[in-house]
């Protein structure tokens, strides 16, 4: 059984349709995480969970129980739902440790106490309990609110962008110590983030949103290398599009020389079966575009990007097509250098080139 289950929700502002036909479901002790473009419905999808949206279609279930659907509407405090949200706000004038405790509602003074202290110490912040929020940094005040959000010991719970207000080197060391502290209790949360690599740190699966629809719903690693649709490819990591033609189920024929690949073609947007010849669009990633002083095939750096163990590559191919590389960095080529490259792809993913699709249509 899920832990959450959303069918075919659908959500509107007054006559503004603003969430369509989405569903999703998350088992129990996952982790789900929302992406997309500023406006798509994040927010107002976890509002709708948490019990402040009300449904215009569609269904949502927690642990098998139905809580929205148009017709039936579950309050809030009744859906055992805990939310840590951007501006988290603490309460300045209580203790840490009255922040964690103030929305727990049952025991006396002392089990709340130590039920904050339990906490605190999972967030690693035992030290702190006695100190007021000014006294602490940013990232220690989110932890706080994890810490309050954790205590009533909710069902779900829902995180919206909140690690927005830190700087990125923080950001990237609590979502790794959020999913183990998520991971380690075994509690379902579902994440609303703009950062990828947040959403790769931290999720068991991620949900990529366009315009209110939900658009793949999907583990990080099928998102990269098996992107459903163009958007998708686009929204999630790096890579380009390179013109080809299909010559075969398991060749294309594309500047770079022919690319075979293992498995048949993914060829999407509604192309199960190219025919021969079909021209497609072929995602490559920087890691599917391999250095290789030894390879024939030579392209110019165009620009270059250090990373540490590696550096990003702007290469730049004959017919003037751009393409990405990841290098190790102890290959460190000049700007207007040419350097060998080969295609290393297992799998392939084509999209059918726009106007062979339009002629097809
Ligand atoms: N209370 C509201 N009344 C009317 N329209 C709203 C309301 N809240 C949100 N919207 C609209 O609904 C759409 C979805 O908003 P939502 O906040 O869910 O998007 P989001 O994906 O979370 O965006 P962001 O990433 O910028 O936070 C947007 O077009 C927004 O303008």
């Amino acid at each position: 059984m899920s832990q959450l289950q959303l069918e075919s929700v659908r959500i509107a502002y007054g006559a503004t349709e603003v969430v369509r036909d989405l569903s999703l479901s998350l088992e129990r002790g996952h982790i789900g995480c929302l992406l997309g473009p500023s406006g798509c419905g994040k927010t107002t999808i976890l509002r709708a969970i948490a019990g402040f949206e009300r449904l215009t279609g569609g269904r949502i279930a927690i642990r098998g129980e139905t809580v929205s659907t148009p017709q039936q509407h579950r309050a809030p405090e009744q859906r055992r739902v805990g939310m840590v949200f951007q501006d988290f706000a603490l309460f300045p004038h209580l203790s840490v440790a009255d922040n964690v405790s103030f929305g727990l509602r049952s025991g006396s003074r002392a089990e709340r106490r130590a039920r904050a202290d339990d906490m605190l110490a999972v967030v690693g912040l035992s030290e702190h309990a006695d100190k007021y929020p000014h006294q602490l940094s940013g990232g220690q005040q989110q932890r706080v609110a994890l810490a309050r959000a954790l205590a009533p010991d909710p069902e779900l719970l829902l995180l919206d962008e909140p690690f927005s207000s830190l700087d990125v080197e923080l950001r990237t060391r609590l979502a790794v110590e959020l999913r183990d502290i998520l991971k380690a209790r075994g509690i379902t949360a579902i994440l609303v983030t703009h950062d990828q690599q947040e959403a790769f740190a931290i999720a068991d699966e991620i949900g990529v949103m366009k315009a209110g629809e939900m658009l793949q719903w999907d583990s990080a690693y099928n998102l990269y290398h098996r992107p459903a649709s163009r958007f998708v490819a686009d929204f999630v990591g790096q890579g380009v599009f390179l013109p080809g033609t299909l010559r075969g189920d398991h060749e294309v024929e594309l500047e770079l020389g022919v690319l075979r690949s293992e498995f048949p073609f993914e060829c999407k947007d509604g192309c199960p079966h190219c025919a021969g010849n079909t021209r497609v669009d072929v995602l490559l990633r920087p890691d599917d575009v391999v250095h290789d002083d030894a390879a024939p095939l030579r392209a110019e750096v165009m620009g270059k990007s250090f990373r540490g163990a590696e550096f990003l590559y702007t290469l730049r191919l004959a017919s003037g097509q751009r393409v990405l590389s990841l290098v190790p960095s102890h290959h460190n080529h000049a700007i207007g250098e040419f350097i060998g490259i080969r295609l290393d792809a297992d799998h392939v993913v084509a999209f059918r080139h726009p106007e062979a699709a339009a002629r097809a249509a």
